[in-house]
């Protein structure tokens, strides 16, 4: 296949990735640097080339500019700042979070006859400082350290700043270094404090610089502003993971058992973690693992750090071939041979699903990413985040809000790429034909030629206003109560409850009848995602926590606008939202009981075509863009029949 000539591949946010204006390292180099660069990364690191933006990244660090580096996990990001490290005078100080990681960095570095250090208390901590502060023939190129102890250690500040006076502070390096943004999925208070340490070297400068494997473009330039590295140059390669395949199955009673023996037959003995939202439940569900036959442990915060690191190592070294841990695992793995990541639960955000699922196929080979998805879960987070009030700030809670929104939209949705939700969430355009006819669709890609058949969008905006306004007169309402009012098919409990409420008679009542309950949850769930709804927290009498809904305030501005001028003029209003939601078109029984094909005898629900949907989205999203190709095609339209 030949080279693409549309969008697919490129970034449509406003970051610039600057990779191409140092693709030509000969000329910015010179030969003999130019050389010197390509003989190290066989002699030394042993590898033939560079991988995309690799080589870009590494003239612009030797070139002394500060350098942003968002590259997917394992796309070899470490290289980007070690190799200018050997290349450079002086010593390269790299910031990282954990001391396992940083332990393991400086065995491969070590083993490559590199000398890097790690800095951490007790051990040669004196000794390496003392080296560092009395000589002038500094010989270690990289020294590791926790943010923690830049923040908590003067005496390691000031070798810093006598290595500066001396000129022999050549770079600090910021790994992981999405820790640093409040809106992040992983803050850390420790990086947001590095700004006050960089402070320190501005005079000369020493560059800075940055590397993630997640973040999105607003936390890519609230991490730039932190560290006053606003200009710094960004290289970015694609976050498509072609060798992954992404799943979601519903959460029910027997999904757990029926994956396991799913993976059993598939995987067998291959090494896989399994992400779990409690410590309990890491327990429980290694037992399930461990009766199916698998060699499986258990890894959390109620280990002690031996235990901890035992269990790692077992894990790592191939003992035993899963993990159930919760999310504190696995930051700096590098298993290369991971078949299988497992969500037991609802991650709280796309950025962190990204991450995790990224330790699948390091080595490239088909790897399965599954997400078991349980609506109830997001309460679940929710419940633990909020009922602690651990939001320093209202905007936060509102961000953390969005992420668990964002992760549930992704399992809500029945007929959009996977890959193509995650890899746009980092603003890079993806085609989902790509997906399609890859060795490792997506769950949905997969199967598109059926979910085609199966579901039909819809434009539902009459009924969402009805519903909106309906709500209203009910106290606290569960999600599941309005859509069986919506159906006009209720439990007897709920029967009982809705006629002395006079439920019955509210004006959404039974229009939702030719649907089954699936998708008319599915739409009040939607009408939630898209903040139509507001669904709060409760806590219940045995611990539990339950949502119950209400019209937000964005609702209710929705379901009173006015577009019967509109209408008139136009058939349609262009300045109202409208509802797209996917129905189901299999037979299924109407409310008289007979089987019937889907048809909307009550609601006004009209089918619509994606065109229609991806239109009014882009209207409503880049209102701006969308006028200005408006005036000009009317222009355009003016100009040629005239
Ligand atoms: N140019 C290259 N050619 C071949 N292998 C490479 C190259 N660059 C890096 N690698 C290998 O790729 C693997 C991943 O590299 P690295 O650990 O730097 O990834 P990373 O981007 O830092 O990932 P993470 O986000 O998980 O930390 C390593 O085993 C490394 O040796």
């Amino acid at each position: 296949m030949g080279p693409r000539h549309d969008m697919h591949g490129k970034f449509k946010t406003y970051l610039r990735d600057d990779g191409d204006d140092f693709m030509n390292s000969l000329k910015i180099l010179g030969p003999h640097q130019n050389a010197e660069m390509y003989r190290t990364l066989k002699n030394v690191f042993g590898h033939n080339e560079f991988r995309l933006r690799q080589k870009a990244a590494i003239v612009a660090i030797l070139e002394g500019f500060d350098a942003f580096i968002l590259m997917p996990t394992g796309a070899g990001k470490s290289l980007c700042y070690q190799l200018p490290a050997i290349l450079s005078p002086g010593i390269t100080v790299v910031i990282s979070p954990l001391i396992s990681l940083i332990m393991d960095q400086v065995t491969k570095l070590e083993s490559l006859k590199i000398n890097a250090r790690a800095l951490k208390s007790g051990g040669d901590y004196n000794a390496i400082l003392t080296e560092l502060e009395s000589s002038n023939e500094v010989e270690i190129k990289l020294l590791y350290v926790t943010p923690e102890m830049v923040s908590k250690s003067g005496r390691f500040l000031s070798c810093m700043k006598s290595l500066h006076e001396r000129d022999l502070l050549a770079r600090i390096v910021i790994d992981e270094a999405h820790c640093i943004s409040q809106w992040g999925h992983d803050f850390r208070p420790d990086y947001a404090r590095l700004n006050v340490f960089i402070e320190n070297f501005k005079n000369p400068k020493v560059p800075v610089i940055a590397c993630t494997a997640t973040a999105t473009p607003t936390i890519v330039t609230d991490v730039r502003s932190h560290l006053g590295v606003t200009n710094s140059k960004l290289f970015m390669s694609s976050f498509v993971r072609d060798n992954l395949k992404y799943d979601v199955v519903q959460k029910s009673a027997y999904s757990l058992t029926r994956l396991i023996k799913a993976l059993k037959e598939k995987y067998n003995e291959s090494s896989g973690i399994v992400y779990c939202l409690s410590q309990k439940d890491t327990e429980t569900v290694a037992d399930s693992f461990r009766k199916e036959g698998f060699s499986c442990k258990a890894y959390h915060a109620g280990l002690n750090d031996k235990e901890r690191s035992a269990v790692q190592n077992d894990w790592m070294e191939g003992n035993v071939s899963i993990i159930c841990a919760t999310i504190a695992f696995g930051m700096g793995i590098d298993k290369p041979d991971v078949r299988f990541v497992v969500h037991h639960s609802l991650p709280n955000s796309i950025e962190g699903y990204y991450q995790e699922t990224g330790r699948a196929g390091r080595d490239g080979r088909p790897s399965y990413c599954v997400l078991l998805y349980s609506y109830q879960d997001h309460i679940r987070h929710r419940s633990l985040k909020e009922a602690n009030g651990k939001f320093c700030h209202a905007e936060l809670g509102k961000q953390h809000k969005k992420s668990i929104y964002e992760m549930v939209e992704y399992c809500e949705n029945v007929t959009k790429c996977r890959r193509k939700i995650l890899v746009e969430h980092f603003g890079e355009i993806y085609d989902a034909s790509a997906c399609q006819s890859s060795i490792t669709p997506c769950s949905i890609c997969e199967n598109i030629v059926e979910l085609k058949k199966k579901y039909q969008l819809y434009d539902i905006t009459a009924d969402a206003r009805i519903i909106i306004n309906g709500i209203r007169a009910i106290n606290n309402p569960l999600i599941s109560y309005v859509a069986e009012l919506y159906r006009g098919v209720l439990t007897k409990k709920n029967q009982e409850k809705a006629n002395k409420a006079n439920h019955i008679n509210l004006p959404f009542f039974g229009l939702g009848n030719s649907l089954n309950e699936a998708d008319a949850v599915r739409l009040l769930r939607k009408l939630v995602i898209d903040g139509y709804l507001d669904e709060s927290i409760v806590a219940g009498s045995h611990g539990n926590h339950y949502g119950v809904i209400s019209p937000s305030q964005k609702g209710i501005l929705f379901a009173n606008q006015d577009d019967t001028a509109g209408k008139a003029l136009f058939g349609s209003n262009l300045n109202v939202q409208k509802v797209y939601i996917h129905f189901s078109t299999d037979k299924r029984k109407s409310s008289a009981g007979s089987a019937s094909n889907v048809q909307f005898s009550m609601t006004s629900a009209t089918k619509a075509t994606e065109t229609d949907a991806l239109k009014d989205k882009y209207r409503f999203k880049h209102k701006d863009i969308f006028e200005r190709c408006k005036t000009k095609l009317v222009q355009f339209c003016t100009a040629s029949s005239t």
